[in-house]
């Protein structure tokens, strides 16, 4: 199960992709700029350096502000229809270059290729439903109550956004933004993860081949030391009329204080602290399969990861005895062979909050039924704690790594009041066959999001989101053009 990870041949990888879409440049009112600073990317398997990306400053933000000024005015007066063709075009062009992009995916975040080509299935899904979301814009008008007077409401595109996305999703955060903000008229600035900016900078070559207007989609790769004025600027400038974030609650808190002088519009997608409850009388074999997919996705790096599990007293022996059977099927190493199900985690950092917190679980008494320690700088076993204390920091804080946290519980009430005791509200997923309990327990959690006997949630569909320190706002679903319109109300009077 735990083979060693392979070295991966960069060269060779790279040699597969088309040239246009391995870009180190800048992306700036469709002009590649290739900027004396640079960072380096470096593939997280091996640490090895792909290549070295031009690293916007501050300025860059206020270039790409003037062309969006321009392309606002050229792209909102398009028709909705015109503008959902070329989103469209855009979602079909990421289809066609799926082993493009999921290669660039793998080689720059890590995530076994087989989930990078679900990633850029998910991420085109974005532009297909975003550009008939942007066709369905509605006016509304409402009863009066004054006879001589009508009232009448429409969205409009709200302008230039600002947009920041993290490493973990490198094409899905992407579009699941700015499909939804260019179908209704909005140019986009993006400011992608510096960890994964070859995944960005290949959709923004995407974006205009579609026929995305060069003013109105930009890629500003930074590095970790020039990101904080590159976002503040975003943040800061009054042009941009709204910022869209994806990322950590830390970097989020700042980002809205800095969005406070220009009161933009923000959508923040942070941090989660999932929990997953099975219940007694919950089918434990689909529970265990469903916990697989829940926390083991991306190897645990994802915002929806389930990361408290609680199981009810009566069925843990049972149910730890069936999921230890799942574990075993995970398949851990060479992030390029198509059947690897867990990869490495982004850097060093992140296997080393990953072994602290089993190191401290252990000491606060948990039991270790798998894994346990890392093979090398980013590589740490599939790993199965039970008896978790509840102020164990994997219980308190994001693992966001391959490692799966359980503690028991005796009550509805007891479960509740556990996992609504977070700071954080992103997603909860929980197991019951009892369909009053189901109601109960989704009206209860304190989440944005429920996965009821399901433990995979995410489709361009659904309003994905948090409440308390996960987030405002929501992205996809039906609400997701929400987050790049004004709502203007007209009172037509003297009629
Ligand atoms: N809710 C969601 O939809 C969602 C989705 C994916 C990830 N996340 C969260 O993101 C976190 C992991 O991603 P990460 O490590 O990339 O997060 P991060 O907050 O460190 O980085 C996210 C982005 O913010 C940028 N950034 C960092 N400091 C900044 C600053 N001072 N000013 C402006 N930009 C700054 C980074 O360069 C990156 O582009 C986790 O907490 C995860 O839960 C949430
Ligand atoms: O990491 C957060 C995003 C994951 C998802 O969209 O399912």
């Amino acid at each position: 199960m735990f083979g060693r990870p392979k070295f991966v041949n960069i060269a060779e990888k790279i040699s597969q992709i088309p040239k246009g879409l391995y870009r180190s440049e800048a992306l700036i009112a469709g002009s590649w700029k290739n900027l004396p600073q640079k960072f380096a990317v470096c593939h997280p398997n091996s640490g090895e350096v792909i290549i070295n990306v031009s690293d916007c400053q501050a300025e860059h933000v206020l270039e790409a502000v003037e062309a969006s000024k321009c392309g606002f005015e050229m792209w909102k007066a398009k028709t909705a229809k015109e503008r959902a063709a070329i989103v469209r075009k855009w979602g079909t062009l990421i289809d066609e270059n799926q082993e493009s992009l999921a290669t660039l995916i793998t080689l720059e975040g890590g995530k076994p290729i087989s989930e990078s080509r679900g990633e850029i299935s998910y991420a085109s899904s974005f532009c297909e439903w975003s550009a008939s979301q942007g066709r369905l814009l509605s006016s509304e008008s409402v009863p009066s109550p004054f006879p001589d007077k009508r009232i009448l409401t429409m969205k409009q595109a709200i302008g230039v956004v600002g947009m920041i996305t993290p490493w973990n999703f490198p094409a899905a955060m992407v579009t699941r933004k700015a499909a939804p903000a260019l179908a209704v008229g909005c140019p986009v600035i993006l400011k992608p993860s510096e960890d994964t900016p070859l995944t960005a900078l290949a959709l923004g070559e995407l974006a205009l081949q579609a026929g995305i207007p060069p003013e109105c989609f930009h890629v500003l790769p930074a590095s970790r030391e020039s990101t904080p004025s590159v976002g503040k600027t975003i943040c800061e400038h009054p042009e941009i009329r709204a910022i869209s974030f994806t990322g950590s609650t830390n970097v989020g808190e700042t980002l809205l204080q800095q969005s406070a002088s220009t009161v933009k519009k923000v959508s923040m997608e942070l941090g989660g602290l999932a929990p997953f409850i099975v219940f007694e009388s919950a089918d434990l074999a689909a529970a265990a399969k469903a916990l697989i997919a829940a926390k083991f996705r991306n190897t645990g790096q994802t915002c929806i990861a389930a990361n408290n599990v609680f199981v009810h007293h009566s069925v843990m022996n049972e149910f730890i005895e069936i999921f230890k059977v799942e574990i075993t099927r995970l398949k851990f190493g060479d992030v390029f062979d198509s059947s690897t199900t867990v990869g490495c985690l982004i850097n060093s950092r992140g296997a080393q909050k990953v072994q602290e917190q089993v190191r401290e679980a252990l000491e606060k008494g948990a039991r270790l039924h798998s894994g346990g320690s890392a093979i090398d700088e980013t590589h740490f076993e599939p790993t199965l704690l039970s008896d978790v204390a509840a102020d164990a920091s994997c219980f308190t804080s994001e693992t966001f790594g391959p490692l799966c946290a359980v503690r028991a519980f005796d009550s509805e009430e007891e479960v509740l009041a556990l996992a609504n005791a977070s700071q954080f509200g992103l997603a909860g997923y929980f197991f019951s066959t009892d369909h009053h309990q189901c109601f109960r327990v989704a009206e209860k959690l304190e989440v944005g999001m429920v996965g009821i006997n399901s433990g995979a949630i995410s489709c361009c569909e659904a309003p994905f989101g948090g409440v308390k320190k996960s987030g405002l706002g929501r992205e996809g679903g039906l609400v997701g053009t929400d987050e790049f319109t004004e709502l203007k109300y007209c009172c037509f009077g003297d009629l």
